[in-house]
């Protein structure tokens, strides 16, 4: 990672934003949402599907707006380190651990629609343990993010493998896309499943059954 000191193309006055360099997308983002910007990008959306920015009920809509999107996008202004702080311990033993179940909400980046559903996730310790809540604070700073759900799986299991250093991390994802049930194909009841198995979880299929027979005893 490297807070690299560039400006921002779209300062206003002196404003100077920084930018910084995502290592696990290898694009640059300002470390703050030009909240202003957005907002006038929303007031014209309006006008262009045809509604009119000036009436009562779309007065601060496009406030509103830009607020929603810093906050379904804060992930690309979160770093793994931060999240996880300093709740990485000791391991006592090295017996899978399953933390299943965890919801996130995340947006398409073929459509901007919502897609959402919930992730399981099993890693085995090799000497460290991460702090439950952690693996939340995980999901969502990879969900709050433009996404396609294959990637979203394939991140968390990396940043868990990156923290945690652990035998295997296994990841699965279940999710419904909003952009097939209300445009496109319309279907209300297609769910789409992925994962992503590192280390143990891919080599050893003794392994990947004993956690997705954690998945499947239909309390997540
Ligand atoms: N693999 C994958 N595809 C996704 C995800 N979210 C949305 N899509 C798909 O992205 C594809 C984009 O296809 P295009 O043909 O370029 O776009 P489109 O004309 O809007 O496609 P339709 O949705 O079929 O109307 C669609 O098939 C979507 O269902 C995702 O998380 N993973
Ligand atoms: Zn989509």
């Amino acid at each position: 990672m490297s807070p690299g000191p560039q400006s921002g193309g779209q300062e206003r006055g002196s404003m100077e934003r920084k930018m910084v360099e995502l290592e696990d997308t290898g694009l640059t983002f300002a470390t703050e949402v030009d909240l202003e910007r957005l907002q006038a990008l929303a007031a014209e959306w309006l006008q262009v599907i045809g509604e009119d920015p000036g009436r009562e009920g779309l007065l601060k809509t496009p406030e509103r707006v830009a607020k929603a999107w810093a906050f379904l996008t804060r992930g690309y202004r979160q770093r793994l380190e931060e999240v996880v702080g300093g709740a990485v311990f000791p391991a006592e033993g090295s017996e899978m651990v399953v933390v299943k179940g965890v919801e996130f909400y995340s947006m398409c980046e073929h459509h901007l629609l919502p897609f959402f559903g919930k992730v399981h996730i099993g890693y085995i310790p090799d000497g460290k343990i991460l702090g439950l809540s952690k693996f939340a604070r995980i999901v969502d700073m990879f969900a709050r993010r433009l996404q396609v759900q294959e990637r979203l799986a394939v991140q968390i299991a990396e940043a868990i493998q990156e923290v945690l250093e652990p035998q295997g991390v296994g990841v699965v994802v279940e999710g419904v896309h909003l952009c097939m049930m209300m445009r496109g194909v319309e279907k209300q009841h297609s769910r789409t499943v992925t994962s992503a198995m590192l280390g143990v979880f891919r080599e050893n299929q003794k392994t990947r059954e004993e956690f997705l027979s954690h998945l499947r005893d239909g309390t997540a």
